[in-house]
Formats: structure tokens, C-alpha cells, sequence
């Protein structure tokens, strides 16, 4: 079939081809070759046209960094391998250079792997903002704070800081450690061993939610977001089809994260009357948060300066953002505990260590009751914790998205709307601040230099989106291992894929950890 029936580009000359006469026999050219093309002939010129552009454009943004020296797959590169990440895959990548790159589709995307350029790059708010994925617009809404850059990403953050200060986490308390309770109880109670990836990740979300909504959130509905919560991460997951379309994963992502708005919006109304009329006392975040905004308002009558929270946020508002804090903290914390309690279980020197240090911060007495003060006693406990979350980082890596060209290095400028992944994994175990990074030692922060403490203690990020929930992470973790120990004695079913990090958002044992809760006297050491 001939396609020159449709085309008169020549016909009409433009001031250009006027101007320029060799442009308009070049434009001729290109007219002939093309009204003597069959459809075959133009269909193949496209694609061959469109994969050049796509190499050339990869060579062009690589520039020297390390990576593929060409897209072995034309256009979608690595597209299918990224569907199923793999840890192995991800370290050959931070092996390959300080500075790597892939291209999927038309997104270029730079991987930083030493510390000192994941600070960099976490640090520099001028030219690079979080990444997120196309489709996380459609479900965490267009209107919601995780989208807002630069100023008033941080004034907005700043409302938000007092929610996870010491004095609002010593109000949460109470709540955690009477559902740590309950989750103890049941995990006593299972007969044998069992899979514990699905217990930790309803364990983490009922605390969660329990801390975020308090009494206004049923159980049922706690059971239904924990039940149908993993179809939400995988909605999220970074590489997805950005359309929804009917019966995919992301459309079950937007209709179960619509469902959980619409519950979280109907506690902020509870909690609003509670706080407001009833004059309550707050006893969860959304509590927390109502009772800082009708302070803000009162002091604002005296301090014109009182700007912070002044503003009222509708129950819509606050339940897009309590939404925020379930999508931040789901994963995470579901893979801290995942590693922290398979790793325990097969440490007996440091269970001993732990038990030992929970009866003398208690003077043994069982009945002594979770504080701050208690859980900021519990030295070693905490740094089992800590130890934990650097030997198994749940966030390996925090996509950025390019604002503006970026000289990351003295030889490398990230071009603009590439995607910038600093790795938070590899600072974690440098040998150089880390002595053997690759073994579980508790004990290494008892003496701590500010190198490990905070050049590359990079956990929770750095900069201003770092973590808003690490302060109530250390202190959720050390109160529940301190417990579940005291009362638990755990046995790891270990098999050949205990050790195998499967990444499926954040990280998880490969086994998907198979566990063992037996009764035991907590007097006991
Ligand atoms: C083990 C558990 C957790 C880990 C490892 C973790 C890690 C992180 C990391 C790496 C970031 C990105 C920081 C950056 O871009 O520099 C982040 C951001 C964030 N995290 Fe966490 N997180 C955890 C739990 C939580 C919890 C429990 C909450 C909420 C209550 C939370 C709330 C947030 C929020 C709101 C942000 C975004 C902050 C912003 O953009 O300003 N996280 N977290």
C-alpha cells in the first residue's frame, strides 16, 4: 500500500524552506522518500528512528557514569527485571561505580552508592525533590502534602514535627503497649510454627493505627485496611503501569486507599468533637493534632506570631495525611520487625542481654507499666534496634526526581527530570566506619562516634524529607522487643532462603520468616 495520497508537506513553502533553500530541497527529499514508502517501509523507519533517538539520547545522559554501554533492550531497557527486583541485582548496581544509571522507557535514572553523595543528594532541596510514581498522584490525591516542595513542603512539615516530639509519643504509649499486649497474647497462643511476614505486617498495622486514630478506628475496620494493605504497596511499588485501568493493581490500590481515607475521615470527625466540644484529652495523633490547632488558635488571640497551625484542616485533610504517615511507616516497620525478631531468635547471647537489662530497668517488677522514661533506660535494647536497622536497612534506596541540572560530581551533571536514587544500604556497611558490616553486633554502639551516629546512620534519610516517625520507631521497637522478650521465647524454623532478602517495596527474609512463640517465665534469665 502506497502512502502518498495523505501528504502535501512541500506544497505550501514556509517562511523557513523560503528562507533557507537548502532546507526546502532537504524537506523535498524527505517528501519524495516518503510518498514512495509502502506502510511496512515507513512502520520500520519509525521504529529504527525511534531507537536511534533512544540510544543516542541514553549515550547523551550517561555521559561517563557506569552503566549498560548501550539499551540492550531498545526503548523499555531493564523494564521487565524491574517488575521483580532483586537484592543481588541492586548490590552488582552500587558495585558497578559511585555513580551508576539505567534508562526504563524514557525515564533516565542515576544511582548514587556512597554516603557521601546520598547526603548529598538528600540534602540539596534546589535541585531535587522526592520522586513519585506517576500513579501515586491518582491515589494519595493531587491535594496531598507529600507533593509539596521546598517551602511549603517544610512550613506544612513544621505543623507536623509536634506530632512525633517526645512529649506527643509519651501520650501514645498507653495505646501501643496495650495492643502489643493483645498481639502477644495471640502469638502465644498459635499452635506451632507459622509464617510470621503476614502476622508482623497486621501486627504493625493495627499499632499503627491504633497510635494514628485511637478508639475511633473498630477493629473490623483495622482487620480490613491490615487485610487488603499489601494491594496498596504494590500499587505504589516504583515501577507500575501508570494508567488505572480496571481490575489491575492499581486499581485495587486507588479503591482500597479511597475506602481507607473515607474511615480515617470519619475518625478525624470523632476525634474533632472530642477535642473540640467535649474538651478531651488527647490520647491519639489525630487527638494530638486537633488539640494543637485549637491551642494554635487561642494563642493566636495573644501571639500574632502563632502562625504554626492556625489554620483549621478539614477531616478530608487529615485523613489524606494520617494516610501518608499508614503508607510511610506499613513497609518499614512490617520489615524492621521481620529482621529484628528472626535475628534475636537466633541470638541467644543477645536475648540473655536484653532480658537482663528489662528486669533491672524495671527492678522486677512485672507490673511496672511503658514509659519514656523506662524505654530510655533500656540502653542495650535500643541498640539492638538500632543495630538491626543498619545490618537490615528496610529502605535500601529513596527516589528523587531532578528539578534542575545537577553537577552531583565535579565530572557528572544529572540532567533535569532524571530520576536520582541515593542508596541508603551501602553507607550503612562501610567497613570504614562499620568494622565487619555484614555481622549483627549490638554492642558497637556502645561506644558510637558521630561518623557512624550520623554522617552514615542514613536510615531514616537525611535533610529536609527526613523521616517525620524516627523518634517514635526507636521507641515503639525497644518497648516491644523489651516485652516480647521478657515474655516469649522465640525459635526460628531457619531454612535455606532465611538469609535471602526478597525486595518487595522494602526488604523481608525470603522464607517470609518462619517463627515459634513459647510461654516462659519472664523472671527467669
Ligand atoms: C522502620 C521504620 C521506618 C523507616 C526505616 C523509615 C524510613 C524513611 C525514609 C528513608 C524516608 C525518606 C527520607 C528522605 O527522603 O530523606 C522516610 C520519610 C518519611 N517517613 Fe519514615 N520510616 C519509617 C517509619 C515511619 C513511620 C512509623 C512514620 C510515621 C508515623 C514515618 C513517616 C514518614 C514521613 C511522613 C516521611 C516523609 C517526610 C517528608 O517528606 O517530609 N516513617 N522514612
Amino acid at each position: 500500500m502506497n502512502v502518498n495520497s495523505t501528504v502535501s508537506i512541500a506544497d505550501e513553502p514556509s517562511d523557513l524552506t523560503k528562507s533557507f533553500p537548502i532546507v526546502q530541497s532537504l524537506v523535498n527529499k524527505a517528501v519524495e522518500i516518503y510518498m514512495g514508502m509502502s506502510w511496512i517501509q515507513l512502520i520500520t523507519s519509525i521504529v529504527v528512528i525511534c531507537v536511534t533517538y533512544d540510544q543516542i539520547a541514553y549515550q547523551a545522559r550517561k555521559g561517563t557514569i557506569a552503566g549498560p554501554r548501550f539499551k540492550v533492550w531498545p526503548i523499555i531497557g531493564p523494564f521487565l527485571e524491574s517488575l521483580d527486583p532483586k537484592f543481588e541485582e541492586y548490590q552488582a548496581k552500587w558495585a558497578s561505580g559511585p555513580l551508576s544509571c539505567v534508562s526504563i522507557f524514557h525515564k533516565f535514572v542515576v544511582i548514587a552508592s556512597t554516603r557521601d553523595l546520598a547526603r548529598k543528594i538528600l540534602s540539596s532541596p534546589k535541585f531535587v525533590k522526592p520522586c513519585v510514581v506517576d500513579v501515586a498522584i491518582k491515589i494519595l490525591r493531587p491535594s496531598n502534602w507529600v507533593f509539596l516542595d521546598g517551602k511549603a513542603h517544610s512550613d506544612y512539615r513544621r505543623g507536623l514535627n509536634g506530632l512525633f516530639n517526645q512529649k506527643a509519643l509519651e501520650i501514645y504509649i498507653p495505646v501501643l503497649e496495650k495492643n502489643m499486649e493483645t498481639y502477644l497474647e495471640k502469638f502465644l497462643s498459635l499452635d506451632g510454627p507459622r509464617e510470621f511476614f503476614p502476622e508482623f505486617r497486621e501486627l504493625l498495622c493495627a499499632l499503627s493505627l491504633r497510635t494514628f486514630c485511637g478508639d475511633y478506628i473498630t477493629e473490623e475496620q483495622i482487620k480490613l485496611i491490615a487485610d487488603n494493605y499489601f494491594r496498596i504497596t504494590a500499587a505504589l511499588e516504583l515501577v507500575n503501569f501508570p494508567i488505572i485501568i480496571p481490575f489491575t493493581k492499581t486499581w485495587y490500590g486507588k479503591k482500597l486507599a479511597d475506602e481507607t481515607m473515607k474511615i480515617f475521615e470519619r475518625c478525624a470527625a470523632k476525634s474533632k468533637k472530642y477535642i473540640n466540644e467535649q474538651n478531651g484529652t488527647p490520647a491519639c495523633v489525630m487527638d494530638e493534632w486537633i488539640h494543637l490547632m485549637k491551642k494554635a488558635k487561642e494563642d493566636a488571640a495573644e501571639d500574632p506570631d502563632a502562625k504554626l497551625l492556625v489554620r483549621e484542616f478539614s477531616d478530608k485533610e487529615i485523613s489524606e495525611v494520617i494516610f501518608t504517615f499508614l503508607f510511610a511507616s506499613q513497609d518499614a516497620s512490617s520489615s524492621l520487625a521481620c529482621w529484628l525478631f528472626q535475628i534475636v531468635a537466633d541470638r541467644p547471647d543477645v536475648v540473655k542481654k536484653v532480658r537482663e537489662e528489662q528486669l533491672r530497668v524495671r527492678g522486677n517488677d512485672l507490673s511496672k507499666r511503658l514509659d519514656l522514661d523506662l524505654i530510655n533506660q533500656m540502653t542495650y535494647t535500643n541498640n539492638v534496634v538500632k543495630e538491626s536497622l543498619r545490618y537490615r536497612p528496610p529502605v535500601l534506596m529513596v527516589p528523587y526526581v531532578v528539578k534542575q541540572s545537577f553537577p552531583v560530581t565535579e565530572g557528572y551533571t544529572a540532567p533535569k527530570g532524571s530520576m536520582i536514587i541515593p542508596t541508603l544500604y551501602p553507607a550503612l556497611h562501610d567497613p570504614e566506619v562499620y568494622a565487619e558490616p555484614d555481622s549483627f553486633i549490638p554492642e558497637r554502639w556502645e561506644n558510637a562516634t558521630d561518623d557512624m551516629h550520623k554522617r552514615n546512620w542514613l536510615v531514616f534519610g537525611t535533610g529536609p524529607h527526613m523521616c517525620l516517625g524516627r523518634i517514635y520507631v526507636l521507641m515503639l521497637f525497644t518497648g516491644m522487643l523489651g516485652k516480647f522478650l521478657l515474655h516469649a521465647d522465640l525459635v526460628h524454623h531457619k531454612t535455606p532462603l532465611s538469609e535471602e532478602i526478597k525486595v518487595f517495596a522494602t526488604i523481608f527474609p525470603k522464607d517470609d520468616l518462619i517463627l515459634e512463640w513459647k510461654r516462659r517465665n519472664p523472671l527467669e534469665i
